[in-house]
């Protein structure tokens, strides 16, 4: 590698830098112009997202080239541009099919690439290069360079936030990136696989080829706002800023979690048949009466008969409608059938054997005056008729007047809160588990929003063209149902490792949890290689696999570091000491400390650590579930054994936590280590 070819690409990216500087220019000075003009929010928008997505870009613009056999040259990077005066394309977009080559080519299947060249950048500075010659006429000549921007990527040093991995994206991955596939695409794959990289950089790739996407938007579901905080800078550096991200509880709002679940209440809470328990309570919510019931009405007494009440039911469920819409019909049904009953009381003319009028009407076809009264009362006009004064026959809007009054009185009010009242999700769900008053708890969550299904408030939840959801094994088939609800088209891209499963309500097959939404109209894709973990370490977790997952093949690490994990034995009252002792003298990169959730409040206060974590600071202090998707350069895992006893899942919680690490794992256990981690070497004071 020469200066001259830096100095080559230097002035190349001056070029691209000079162009991306004009667009934004462009973009900045339309964003002004469209704001001066006034109310046109689309077009403020509009040019408020270009200004967005290029300033965005900027690190890295350009990462690659290829130097193709038939002599052309395709520059590679996070959009696509063309030169002004001729529109010639100066370097294309990553997702771009010509783009492809850069990912999928190698010295066997070149795909037409003589030479891949990664490009590194500071800034806007090339600071290095990498060859990889794919010509097998030259793959002998020295200066092929392999896999050395990936290995610089995975060891450099983690910074509280996730970096894209457009650069280096591996060929396994890539496919899946730009999987075809409509429906349901699962990515099974063990930690630090890539998966949650891969799911976001499908995510850029959806929006780039599906345009109709971006009107129909794309939810990224995960764990907690921590990692979703930890994964926010990924989508933007690739240009893309419209993508929302949730975690189950931010799509239920409104609702405040205050609660955590005894793990088998959680486990029971998640499973698919609360949801006909939910179904069921608010039909029991639906009465209908022993014995025919009385109504005042304008000093008039109806009557409302069960057989009544149970076709009104009938008419209302055959709607199909949810509970407070189908409430609509059956009150409409009641009305009627209360108003036919006053009609016909009014218009039936009962004679005594002397010729006297009973039950509201008169020989010669009047109404009384008692009856004109109730009448009147309800708002009912009755015409007077030319020649013979008030007629007994009421017309269309009479009758229709009658039933509005009908409908508005407060007795036939009551009556019909009695028999059908509005619920709301609340309501319903307090039926089947405890309700707010003892607070409301993340399992809770995918049942309020069902029985919010049920019941039609809030009307239909918003849904989306695509939904991503990682960490996809933690989700209870209740989840699996708000979500589909949120995705009416089926497309999706699911990520997660069974072996992860902290859950008790979470998946331990696919197939279980998909078909009853899917049948088997999903497809699995899996990841081998695990990026992050090195081979020390995950050949510290092989007994803890062997006990709990037998026949398990954990991935195969990118690469090892020669530092061996190792375990400190203390006892419970010199804990705090050691621990603070090892923070003091930790130096290198950022640090997480994973404990067991009942340590947590002691620890932060005895290390004067915050029990919320930012994740940007050197030291963080993490329960196993705080720990799921992120990573850091250090782990320290303290009291193990109490992380394992303290979920049926616990030993998948611990795989979880001795996973995160980039480059080094402690383990500090009061008393004798679980079996599963005793194979580890031990440090001896
Ligand atoms: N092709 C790649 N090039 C560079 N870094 C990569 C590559 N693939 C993955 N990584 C890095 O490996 C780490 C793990 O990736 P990611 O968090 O996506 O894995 P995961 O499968 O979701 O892990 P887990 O299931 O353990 O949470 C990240 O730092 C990611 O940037």
């Amino acid at each position: 590698m020469t200066i001259t070819e830096i100095d080559v690409e230097q002035e190349y990216l001056a070029v691209l830098y000079a162009r991306v500087d004009a667009l934004r220019e462009q973009a900045a000075t339309r964003l002004a112009a469209v704001r001066r003009a006034g109310e046109d929010y689309a077009a403020i928008a509009t040019w408020q997202a270009e200004v967005t997505r290029l300033d965005g870009v900027e690190q890295g613009l350009c990462f690659g080239r290829l130097d193709l056999r038939d002599g052309h040259r395709v520059y590679v990077g996070r959009l696509g541009l063309f030169r002004d005066t001729d529109d010639e394309p100066l370097m294309v977009d990553w997702r771009a099919p010509v783009a492809q080559p850069f990912y999928a080519a190698t010295a066997t299947e070149p795909h037409g690439v003589r030479r891949r060249r990664r490009i590194i950048t500071r800034g806007r500075r090339v600071v290095g290069l990498d060859d990889e010659l794919l010509d097998p006429d030259h793959a002998a000549d020295g200066s092929l360079v392999g896999d050395g921007a990936l290995l610089a990527a995975v060891t450099a040093d983690r910074t509280g936030r996730m970096r894209d991995i457009v650069t280096t994206l591996q060929a396994e991955q890539d496919r899946i990136i730009r999987s075809e596939h409509q429906g349901v695409l699962v990515v099974q794959g063990g930690p630090g696989t890539g998966k949650t990289a891969v799911a976001l950089h499908r995510v850029a790739y959806l929006l780039y080829t599906h345009l109709h996407l971006r009107a129909r938007g794309v939810l990224v579901v995960g764990p907690s706002r921590l990692f979703l905080d930890y994964i926010g800078q990924v989508l933007p550096g690739l240009g893309e800023n419209t993508v929302v991200t949730a975690t189950i509880a931010d799509l239920c709002p409104g609702i405040e979690v205050s609660r955590v679940d005894p793990p088998k209440t959680a486990g029971l809470k998640g499973r698919a048949d609360m949801a006909e328990r939910l179904r069921a309570a608010v039909r029991a919510r639906v009465r209908i009466p022993d014995e025919p019931m009385d109504i005042e009405f304008e000093q008039q007494a109806l009557r409302l008969e069960p057989e009544t009440c149970r076709r009104a039911v009938r008419r209302a469920r055959q709607t199909g409608l949810p509970h407070n819409q189908a409430r609509l019909v059956f009150a409409r049904e009641i009305v009627d059938a209360l108003a036919q009953g006053l009609i016909e009381d009014l218009e039936t003319v009962v004679l005594t054997d002397t010729g006297e009028a009973l039950d509201g009407g008169s020989p010669d076809g009047r109404l009384s005056e008692a009856d004109l009264r109730a009448l009147a009362a309800a708002g009912v006009v009755i015409g007077q008729d030319d020649h013979d004064g008030p007629r007994n026959l009421l017309d269309e809007t009479d009758k229709a007047r009658l039933k509005g009054s009908l409908l508005a009185d407060a007795g036939v009010q009551d009556v019909l809160d009695d028999l059908w009242p509005l619920l709301t999700p609340q309501h319903a769900v307090s039926d089947v588990v405890d309700g707010p008053d003892a607070g409301w708890s993340v399992a809770d969550i995918p049942l309020l929003d069902e029985a919010a299904a049920l019941i039609g408030q809030g009307g239909s939840p918003a849904t989306f063209g695509h939904v991503v959801v990682d960490e996809a094994q933690e989700l209870s088939a209740m989840a699996w149902r708000m979500l589909m609800r949120r995705c009416p088209s089926r497309s999706m891209t699911v990520l997660g490792d069974l072996a992860q499963t902290g859950n008790p309500a979470g998946a331990s097959s696919w197939e279980r949890v998909l078909r009853p939404h899917l049948d088997d109209r999903w497809r699995l894709a899996q990841l081998t290689v695990n990026y992050r973990t090195p081979a020390e370490i995950m050949a510290a977790t092989a007994d803890l696999l062997a006990a709990h997952h037998p026949g398990l093949r954990p991935p195969r690490s990118v690469r090892s570091t020669g530092r061996p994990p190792w375990r400190l034995r203390t006892t419970p009252a010199e804990l705090p000491k050691v621990v603070a002792d090892l923070v003091a003298t930790h130096t290198e990169g950022r640090l997480a400390i994973v404990a067991p959730g009942k340590r947590l409040g002691r620890l932060a206060a005895e290390l004067s650590l915050a029990t919320m974590p930012d994740l940007t600071d050197k030291v963080v202090l993490l329960a196993p579930l705080q720990a799921k998707g992120l990573e850091f350069d250090s782990v320290l895992i303290i009291d193990p054994a109490a992380i394992l006893d303290a979920a049926p899942l616990g030993h998948n919680d611990l795989y979880v936590a001795m996973t995160r690490a980039t480059h080094r794992l402690g383990i500090v256990h009061p008393g004798p280590p679980p079996d599963e981690l005793s194979a580890i070497p031990e440090l001896t004071p």
